[in-house]
């Protein structure tokens, strides 16, 4: 498991390691494992090379400099420069000790930054020690300049991308977007929830003896994934595994029928069982011969393509007291579900209708709105998209890290609903169910995209071989 702290927790445990270790040992063990990673990230070591550190006023400007003088014993050409009026003095130090050049914030300030920039082309690689956990979000005029000047060159960033929101993932005007990110102790939520994790390249966690509390954000593994899997015990039977309802599809929309079927047909629960008009059961049957008609379930998988009968196929699957799976169109019914167990699976733009936002306002703070409508609707929510987040009405909430934009196509949220409705049915709690389907859907997209573009029933097509890997 992925687990990401705010920086008040890391605040606590880091001050509850400072006083038990000599000064400076953290910093020490932070900037040895930046120093690594920017040599493997340069591929044929350190000599020779020219490495650009962007220096701010505090610690993370510290890490940058005593990894930088770190570069620099191994042969780099290092220069540092400093943003601020003041800078971590003894990296500083350190940095000119080893050979490193150390340019101050007259040469980088605001207009001259660029020209600083241009005159000075050929680095490697730059190093973003601006701002790391005690940021505000944003950067400031000077460095945002320095950036664009230095476009194009690989960046690796201190902790996190400088100029995103640590706790939240959120954006506030300009921000680094790095191709690598060296976090310490601990991942921080900018690191799995969008839109910050997209400007962090891939992360690197270097581990400096944090003694963490739970973490209120997590991302499931592929391990975690297999561990939750619900499997056959020897003397199952197809009752005892789970019987999946799906009441999806019309006469307009039979495809979502077909789709959302499609991903409870995936093995992982005993039958699936389909409510809807006898020439919508028939194609279904036609594709899915194994599939039945209404009768008793343990889970049902609710709204897609539903049109008008969303509200009365919401209805009609509360009467049983199972859990269940809200989509498209039956999540404007949403309200219904509140206090039962229940998976609500918006879109962005779905979400924005719960939430009467814009669309482009939710996507600019995913985990956010999840937590929300968790917390407004009292249930389970999975944010579709990038990054899917999974949200609990208490705040807990976990991110899926698998997928690929091959995703995006139409039908694919059908059969991640089938997906989580039969996890729900084989006993998964909610959440689980949520965040299991929301990765195996992300895995078997990107497993079925390895042959080329994909539809969503290629998704559902590429579940056995998924989840045989697993
Ligand atoms: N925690 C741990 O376990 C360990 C932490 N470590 C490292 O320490 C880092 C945290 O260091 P930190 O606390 O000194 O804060 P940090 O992020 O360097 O900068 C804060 C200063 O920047 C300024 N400033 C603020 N916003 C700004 C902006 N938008 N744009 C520009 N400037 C801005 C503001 O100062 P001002 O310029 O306003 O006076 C503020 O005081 C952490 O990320 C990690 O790298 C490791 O060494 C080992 C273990
Ligand atoms: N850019 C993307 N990268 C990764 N996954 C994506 C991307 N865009 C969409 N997805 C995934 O594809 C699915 C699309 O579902 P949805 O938006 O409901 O589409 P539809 O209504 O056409 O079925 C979701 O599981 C979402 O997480
Ligand atoms: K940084």
């Amino acid at each position: 498991m992925i687990r990401a702290h705010t920086v008040e927790q890391v605040r606590a445990a880091e001050a509850d390691l400072l006083a038990r270790l000599p000064e400076g040992t953290l910093m020490q063990r932070a900037a040895h494992g930046l120093a690594h990673a920017v040599v493997d990230l340069l591929g044929s070591g350190a000599y020779g090379r020219r490495v650009l550190l962007l220096v701010g006023s505090g610690d993370n400007g510290g890490d940058a400099l005593y990894a930088g003088a770190l570069l620099a014993r191994r042969g780099a050409q290092v220069e540092a420069w400093l943003l601020s009026d003041t800078a971590h003095e003894r990296g500083v130090a350190a940095l000119r000790a080893a050979g490193g050049r150390v340019r101050h914030r007259e040469v980088t300030r605001s207009g001259d930054g660029r020209r600083a920039a241009s005159s000075t082309c050929g680095y490697d690689v730059v190093v973003d020690g601006i701002v790391g956990i005690g940021g505000r979000p944003g950067l400031r005029p000077a460095a945002a300049a320095v950036l664009d000047a230095l476009a194009g060159i690989p960046v690796v960033a201190v902790d996190l991308p400088s100029g995103v929101d640590a706790d939240t993932g959120e954006l506030e005007g300009p921000h680094v977007t790095a191709d690598l990110t060296v976090t310490f102790g601990t991942h921080k939520p900018c690191h799995l929830a969008d839109p910050a994790a997209a400007a962090c390249g891939a992360i690197h966690l270097v581990d400096i003896g944090l003694d963490l509390p739970e973490a209120l954000l997590e991302a499931l593994q592929p391990s975690d994934v297999a561990a939750l899997l619900p499997r056959p015990v020897p003397d199952a039977h197809k009752y005892t595994r789970g019987v999946v309802g799906v009441r999806a599809g019309s006469a307009t929309y039979p495809g979502a029928a077909l789709l959302s079927v499609s991903g409870a047909a995936c093995g992982l629960a005993g039958m699936v069982r389909y409510d809807g008009d006898d020439p919508v059961l028939d194609l279904v049957r036609a594709a899915h011969p194994e599939v039945v008609g209404p009768g008793r379930v343990q889970a049902w998988v609710v709204g897609s393509g539903s049109a008008a009968g969303a509200e009365s196929a919401l209805r009609a699957s509360l009467a049983d007291a199972v859990p269940l799976v809200v989509d498209a169109d039956a999540l404007a019914f949403a309200d219904l579900v509140a206090g039962r167990p229940a998976v609500l699976t918006p879109h962005a733009g779905e979400l924005g209708q719960m939430l009467g936002e814009e669309r482009e306002v939710i996507e600019s703070a995913p985990l956010r709105f999840a937590r929300r409508a968790a917390e407004q609707y009292d249930a389970v929510v999975l944010l579709k998209g990038r990054r899917s987040v999974i949200a609990r009405p208490d705040g807990r909430a976990r991110v899926t890290l698998s997928g690929t934009p091959w995703l995006a196509t139409a039908g694919a949220g059908d059969v991640l609903g089938g997906l989580v409705g039969a996890l729900l049915a084989a006993g998964l709690d909610p959440f689980d169910a949520a965040s299991v389907g929301s990765w195996l859907h992300g895995a078997a997209g990107t497993l079925a995209a390895q042959r080329g573009p994909i539809v969503a029933s290629d998704v559902a097509v590429a579940l056995p071989a998924l989840l045989g890997s697993l």
